[in-house]
């Protein structure tokens, strides 16, 4: 059994993420007093998109935090299923249209051949990261850790920035940032919306068995705080 940490339930979306926004908010702008540049790391997927417009309005010294993302597809950023357009679309706008951000994808033709790459193009980010907002899907999969796929073991272990990864079970090839680098944050917070996720969650807290449920390896794990933000 893992031992929970932090778990705050919200009665809507909307309290989650008004409460998160502010946390995230003064955490980057802490950092940016503190250390003079602040670092963000976020998921893309359904989950955050409020989230993201209500932290582009905040009071923040954006010009001074650099944004990425925990995972993305191997997709062009114009298209549909790409997490920087959502972040674009829905983050780096008003206040916080000023922040520098870094997409994991890059002109190589697969996320094998990319890696280096968008690890090098990271290598000036504040670290650890100062927070990092992961989402989790009904497979317990987090980032793109997807336990269907040939390269989860690698992704959990490497040493490197970023990893590859090729699910069986969802859309396009991956670039994932690996738990090595995810784990290395001052702040995680997981994202949760609707009670199926609040099933998954709380049968990825039945045992540390990282194959079955990827989200296990920053539950289980007591190096980095994890504060879990649930709402149906
Ligand atoms: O690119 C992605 O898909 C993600 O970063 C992924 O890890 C996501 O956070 C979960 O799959 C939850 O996705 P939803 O928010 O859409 O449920």
């Amino acid at each position: 059994m893992i031992k929970e940490t932090v778990f705050k339930s919200f009665d809507t979306p909307a309290d989650l993420e008004a409460k998160l926004a502010d946390k995230i908010a003064q955490q980057l702008q802490d950092a940016v007093d503190t250390r003079g540049k602040a670092s963000l790391v976020v998921s893309g997927g359904s989950t955050p998109l409020k989230l993201f417009k209500l932290l582009s309005q905040k009071l923040v010294d954006w010009s001074d935090v650099y944004i990425t993302l925990a995972d993305e597809r191997w997709v062009n950023a114009d298209e549909q299923d790409s997490n920087e357009r959502l972040v674009r679309e829905h983050l780096l706008q008003n206040r916080a249209a000023s922040a520098k951000f870094r997409g994991l994808k890059n002109m190589f033709a697969s996320p094998e051949a990319g890696c280096d790459m968008t690890s090098e193009s990271l290598a000036n980010f504040p670290r650890p990261f100062d927070v990092v907002v992961l989402g989790m899907g009904t497979d317990g999969h987090t980032c793109s850790w997807f336990p269907c796929s040939a390269e989860l073991d690698n992704a959990l272990t490497t040493k490197d920035l970023c990893a590859a990864v090729n699910p069986t079970t969802a859309p396009h090839a991956r670039i994932t940032l690996s738990k090595d680098a995810i784990l290395n944050s001052r702040q995680i917070y997981l994202h949760l919306v609707g009670e199926p996720k609040l099933t998954v969650y709380h049968q990825a807290l039945e045992n540390d068995d990282v194959t079955q449920m990827p989200i296990r390896a920053v539950l289980a794990q007591r190096k980095t705080p994890v504060d879990v933000f649930y709402s149906a």
